[in-house]
Order: C-alpha cells, then structure tokens, then sequence
C-alpha cells in the first residue's frame, strides 16, 4: 500500500504542502505526529536529500521511533541520516562542530541540573550568601529562565523590571551570581542544558557564515510539540528557516503544558505573523480514542478562555465510560489500580505494556509502586534518578570528562581526593581561591604549581603532581584506545572498582554492578558495528547529560506497567490509562489555583491526561494521602465535575453540594462518598486521624522529638535525620528491590540508603 494512503484527506493535504510554510494545529490524537513523520517520507521520495532535512522532536525517543518509521518507507540507511532529535541534541552537535568560534573546546562537557545546581550553591557560598535567601533551586531557574529569554548576565544586570523584582524578593544578588556562574563555566569550558539553545542563538547571530551554512543545509524544517518551544527554541527556528522558508510547525495549543520552564504558547499562535504566507491545516479526526474519551476530554478542555475551538471527533467505538473510584488512602488507592490491572491482564489477556498510570508529581509514584510490587506486577518508572545521574556513576564519569576536557572543574574537584589520596579540603579550596583570585584554572594551577606561592605544604604538592600525572596518563590511553578500553583502565588504575568491590554492604554492592554496568555499555558502544560515530571515549561521554531514562529502554522493560508524571506523557499512548491523585491542591496544584492562567495550564494538563488513552480510561483519588509526613484529608479534583457526566461512571461515587470555589463549575464529587466521611464541603485540607478498619499505615504515635522513624512514611521533600550523616531532605525514594532513598545532607551532600539499615529518623 502507497504510503500516502494510510493518511484522511486533511492529513495527506498537510504531507504534500512540501514548499513554504505549513502549521497544523490540531486536537491530541488527530495525526500531528503522524503528519511530520510522514511529511519526511514525503520529502525524501520527492528527490530531496535526507541531511537537508531537520526534525526537532520534544524526546529523543520519539524522534527514533519516528526513524523507525520513515526507514520503513524510504529504507533504513537513508532515513539514518536525517537530522532528527530534541533540539538540545540536536545543538549540542552542532555546537561540538563551532564551539571554537565562540570561545568553547569542541569537547565542552555538558552540565546536566544536577551539577549546574552545584555551581551556583558553590557560587552562593562563595559570595558568603545566605542560602535560606538564596536557595540555590530559585537562583538557578531564575538563570534558566533569563538564559531561555536570551537575557546575557549583563542584560539582566541592566533590566529595570528585574532588577526590582529581584529587590523585592530579597535578593538583589541574583544577577551577581548569573554573572559569576557565566564566567566559571565559560573558564571550565562547560555548558548548562539552557546554553545548548543560547549559545547556538549567539553562533547563529554573531556569525553570519554559520547561519548560511546551515540554512543552506537544513532546507526543510520540521518541528513537533511546537506550542511547548520558549523563545531561545523560538529564535534558533525563525533564523534557520528564514532563508528557504521550508518550515513546517504541529501543535496543540491545548496541551501547552511547559509554561513553568518558559514554554510561550504565543510562538503558536504568532506562527501566521512570522510567515504570512503560512498554509494551515486543521485535524479534527482523533484516530487514539473511543468517543467517550474524545467527548470527555472536550468536555473538559471547554471550560479554558484561552483557546482556539477545535472539533475533535472519532469513528472510533463508544467505549467504556470514564471510571471514576475512590479510595481511602493513597496506599489503597494504589492497589484499587494493581488490582484492576491484574484482573485486566489475566481475563483480557492484555500485556503489561498496554497500561500507564500517570500522577501529578513524581513523590505519588511510591504508593503505586508498592502496590505494583504486592501484586507482583512488573512496571518501569520513568523520572527517577536516572542511571547517569547515580553518584558512583557520576563519580566515574567525572573522570571521564576531566581526560576529555581539563579544564572542567566540577569534575577535577569532584575526583581530586577520590578515591581518597590525601588532597584534603583545605588544600583544594586554597587552591580554588587562588585560581580564583589570579585568574588561573584549576588544571593549569596544579600542572605548574611549583611557580605559585599558595599556601600547600610539600607533601600535599607532591600528591596533587602524581594527581596530575594520573590524569595525563589517561590522556594518552584515550587517544589510543577506544572508550571500553579507556574506560576499564581508568575504573582500575583510580582504585574506584576495587573501593566498590570491597564494600559487602547490599549499597556498595549495587554500585559495584553499577560500574560493571557502565562498562558494559562502553562495550556495548565499541561493539555496534551500525553506529557510525567514532569509537572513542570523547564520543562516549559526549551526549549522556542529554539522556533521560526513556531512552534507556532495554528488551526487558517491554513488558512492564509504565509509571510516570503527566508531562512526561506527551505524546505517547497507551490503551489503558490510569490517572491518580485528583485532588484538590495536588491536581490542580495548591500553586495553580491561585491565577485563573496558571489553572488553565493544569486543565490542560489534565486534557494531555485523558487523551493518552486509547480503550480505557480509569480517574482516581483518595481521602488522605501523607504529605511532609502528616496524615492529610484530601478533597476530589474540581476537574472531576468538569468532564461531563455523560461520559463518566461514577457509580458509588455520589454528587454533593456545589463547591464554592470561585473556578469551579457546576456538580461536585464530594463527600458522601465512601467509608468514614467527616467532611463539610470545605476545601481546606487539614489532618485528620486514618480511619482504621482500611488504612495501610498508620503513623506510629509522636513520643520524641521525632515523626517516628518509620521509613514506610518517607517522601520526597521531607526532613530527616541520619544516624552519622546529620540533617537532610529526601531527594527520591526507589521502590524497586530494597527500599532506598536518596538523601541530599545537608553537611555530606547526596548519599543513597538502603532504608532497611539507615534508619532515618523523620523531622518536623
Ligand atoms: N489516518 C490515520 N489512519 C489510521 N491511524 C491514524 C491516522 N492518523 C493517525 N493515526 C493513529 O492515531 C494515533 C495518534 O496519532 P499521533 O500520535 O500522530 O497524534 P498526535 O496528533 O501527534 O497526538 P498528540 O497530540 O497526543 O501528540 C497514532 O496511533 C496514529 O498512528
Ligand atoms: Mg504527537
């Protein structure tokens, strides 16, 4: 069958449209993404070279699974050489090949959130900050985003509006700590996630050649999820495309869901201005959803002001109403799910992959998790700490990055004294204030310390010199020898696979498998006759700060329930589809609720929730859920009486009185519903006690100090107290085999614990 006919009319319109520019702004389901890959083919038969075409997709595994396709059409060697990825992929490469012009070593690392976070409470600390003022958490996404603006330190040094803004919250030095934080990665030749799109703005702005070049050669552009683009992505795409105007943009402005990380639903909506010339072409038939989910989620999307009216419909069956259930907890709501899904599996047969159950926040995945694991129900979390970002992974890394560049300093204090060589912290900070102060970097400063007068005895120069007799010798292995060969010597000659391997504990264990896992992917890498890149340790390292677990899929993961937040959900599919957690001040968010814009943008949150499903569609919530360690009474979502209620089951669920919330519609789920209700119809949440006969847990009673050291309670965000390790905050929790927790300490920094041993007390 021609490819061209598995596309409805509108589709096939927006395929062949090849010249000029072409939007398709459309309703979830409808095709977009079908549209693009298609489009591609389209490209390609027509006679247009593959490496003249670019797709910006919002994961990189989307943009493989869209080769995938496309190989089928044209053939697989050719769609390998399309540009395809999320645009900081697909810069960062282009960066790798111009960075010299602006300043930067090809093989810049990239700092993933983690180690630019770092950098700007080092930063904090150095600017003797206090950091219950500047959190370093608010500093850094004040940078993102003033770097997402395409706003220079200087530039916003200089902005009035900032400026008072930042007087007003208290914290005139924000644009003090951009500034210093700019320079230190600029001298460690690093790159945060934000300079991959504003670096590229400078290189295409300041040289003209460039820009050619790549006008020239990206021809034909294509761009998925655009209404979740901000304006650095913005900008990169109105320049590229300016020359041939080959560009073609699909999105939905009702799944515009990225606002926070200064996503501009406006670059949609402003498409016909930037090119008046602009062919748009709507869908309207959704090919994901039976009609009830369809009519449901309209229902729903309805209700926002801002919003261009679409009619969504389907010749898709009825099917299966919304169930809407209750539970009393959210360890019961958990199971209520693990039950449905295991009735499912075992009387329709269906796999595990054909369920997601998708939650509001990442800490609401430990309810689901236990309860996958009671049921024995195999599942795959996505947005955990990723494999890369584990400490001895990154540990590991670390050194990896310094052979590749030396000039990166969070690796060279990262591993400095690690494994413990007796460079003590005084000596390191001694040395990083001097650097500091004589405008040297670090790495120059060892390799010719003998000319410094810094105050560091013999025997401390002595070890800093073998130090970086170490790390040179590794260079000379890594120009030699591919990435796995690199990679064992250094895991060997540093002593870090020997210190993993000692350590019996069930901890040092895992992190030995970890490294031997690490390795294996080296090898892996070297073996795979198919990639073309090179084979050596700078290639390696080069993209994996770019990686998110869902590229990290292996054969194994195939059959497993998935697990994760709704934003991570865009785009993707699924037949049953499970949503936790509607309630009040969780979904939508206590912080939404205030600004009639900020709750459209959950709304439509929750539209991109719905219309995941395919088949079915279950909604959930609970009467109380732990948050920061205390029992909390919940109240069911407003959005629960949105949905028409044609298109929802909500038997045993009974109406209650109108809410009284300013936002809210007609109807309310309230509190008739289910077992042990002592609920006015207020919405305020405050602690009640569990009730008995159905809780899972219930607190242990307060006799210290302490919430009790119960770990079952543990969330993220909590506080809490280690035994050696002092005070900390829950950074994630892992379900999965031992129960572990990361712990960010306050004194220690991020340690991973095996709850069965830590007993961790939890603070007030
Ligand atoms: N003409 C068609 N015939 C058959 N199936 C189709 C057709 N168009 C789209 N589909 C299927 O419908 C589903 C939704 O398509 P697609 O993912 O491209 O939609 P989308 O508009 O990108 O959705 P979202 O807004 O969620 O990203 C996919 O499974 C796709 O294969
Ligand atoms: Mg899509």
């Amino acid at each position: 069958m021609n490819y061209l006919d598995e596309l409805n009319e509108e589709q096939r319109k927006a395929v062949e449209q090849t010249e000029g520019p072409v939007m398709v702004l459309a309703g979830a389901g409808s095709g977009k993404t079908r549209v693009l890959t298609y489009r591609i083919a389209h490209l390609i038969n027509k006679g247009v070279p593959p490496f003249n075409i670019l797709s910006l997709t919002f994961t990189n595994k989307a943009a493989r699974e869209m080769k995938d396709r496309i190989g089928k059409i044209v053939g697989e060697s050719t769609a390998k050489s399309i540009w395809m990825g999320t645009f900081h992929s697909v810069f960062a490469r282009i960066l790798r090949s111009e960075a010299e012009k602006i300043g930067y070593p090809s093989n810049f690392t990239i700092y993933d959130t983690d180690d630019s976070k770092r950098l700007v409470k080092q930063i904090i600390k150095d600017l003797n900050l206090d950091d219950k003022v500047y959190k370093p958490n608010l500093v850094r996404n004040r940078i993102s985003s003033a770097k997402n603006n395409l706003l220079s330190p200087q530039a916003y040094k200089d902005n009035p509006t900032l400026a008072k803004e930042d007087a007003q919250a208290k914290k005139p030095e924000i644009g003090r700590i951009y500034e210093i934080y700019d320079k230190r990665l600029f001298k460690a030749g690093a790159m945060d996630f934000d300079d991959l799109l504003f670096k590229t703005n400078i290189l295409l702005r300041d040289f003209p050649d460039v820009l050619f070049k790549y006008q020239e050669k990206f021809r034909y552009i294509l761009v998925d999820e655009y209404q979740d683009t901000n304006f650095s992505q913005y900008i990169i795409v109105k320049a590229l495309a300016s020359r041939f105007e080959n560009i073609c943009v699909v999105g939905d402005d009702a799944q515009s869901i990225y606002s926070f990380r200064g996503a501009n639903i406006q670059n949609i909506l402003n498409f016909k201005k930037d090119y008046p010339d602009t062919e748009t072409f709507k869908l309207e038939q959704n090919y994901r959803s039976t009609q009830n989910i369809v009519e449901a989620a309209n229902s729903l999307i309805d209700k926002n002001q801002e919003q261009f009216k679409k009619n969504v419909w389907t010749s898709n069956d009825t099917g299966t109403k919304i169930k809407l259930t209750q539970a009393l907890s959210d360890n019961e709501e958990g199971l209520n799910v693990a039950h449905e899904i295991y009735a499912l599996h075992s009387t329709h047969n269906a796999a595990y992959s054909n369920f997601a159950i998708l939650y509001r926040t990442n800490a609401q995945s430990r309810a689901m998790e236990d309860a996958m694991r009671k049921l024995n129900i195999p599942y795959k979390i996505y947005g955990g700490l990723s494999f890369y970002q584990r400490k001895e992974i990154k540990d590991l890394m670390a050194y990896f990055r310094l052979v590749i560049n030396p000039q990166d300093e969070d690796a060279l204090k990262r591993v400095i004294n690690y494994p413990k060589r007796g460079i003590g912290k005084t000596t390191i900070d001694r040395l990083t204030l001097y650097g500091n102060e004589n405008d040297i970097g670090l790495w120059e400063l060892i390799n010719s310390l003998p000319a410094h007068s810094v105050n560091i005895p013999g025997s401390a120069r002595n070890k800093i010199a073998q130090f970086a007799e170490l790390i040179k010798s590794f260079q000379n292995v890594a120009e030699k020898k591919n990435a796995y060969d690199t990679g064992t010597i250094i895991a060997k000659s540093t002593g870090i696979l020997k210190e993993h391997h000692n350590d019996k504990s069930a901890e040092g264990v895992a992190r030995y498998e970890n490294i031997q896992e690490l390795l294996n992917s080296m090898k892996e890498f070297v073996e795979d006759d198919e990639a073309e890149n090179e084979k050596d340790l700078p290639s390696f390292v080069q993209d994996i700060p770019l990686l998110t677990d869902q590229d990290q899929d292996s054969e194994e993961d195939q059959n497993k329930v998935t697990l994760m937040t709704i934003h991570a959900s865009k785009g993707l599919e699924f037949p049953n589809v499970f949503i936790v957690g509607m309630e009040e001040e969780l979904f939508p968010s206590q912080m939404s609720t205030q600004s009639r814009s900020d709750l459209e943008e959950e709304r439509r949150l929750f539209y991109v929730a719905l219309t995941r499903s395919e088949e079915r569609c279950y909604l959930s919530f609970a009467r109380s859920r732990y948050k920061w360690g205390n029992l909390i009474h919940c109240e069911p979502s407003r959005f629960l009486q949105e949905i028409d209620p044609d298109f929802v089951d909500a038997s045993g669920v009974t109406p209650n009185q109108p809410s009284k919330d300013p936002f809210a519609t007609k109807g309310d789920w309230g509190s008739s519903m289910g077992g042990g209700s002592d609920r006015s119809a207020s919405t305020q949440r405050r602690s009640v006690t569990p009730p008995r006969q159905k809780m899972m847990r219930v607190p242990k009673t307060d006799t210290s100090n302490f919430k009790g050291d119960d770990t079952a309670n543990l969330r993220e965000g909590m506080e809490v107290e280690h035994g050696r390790f002092g005070r900390g905050t829950v950074v994630s929790i892992e379900v999965a085999g031992n129960r572990k927790a990361v712990v960010d300490f306050e004194e220690h920094g991020k340690k991973q614990l095996l709850l069965k041993f830590a007993k961790l007390k939890i603070l007030n």
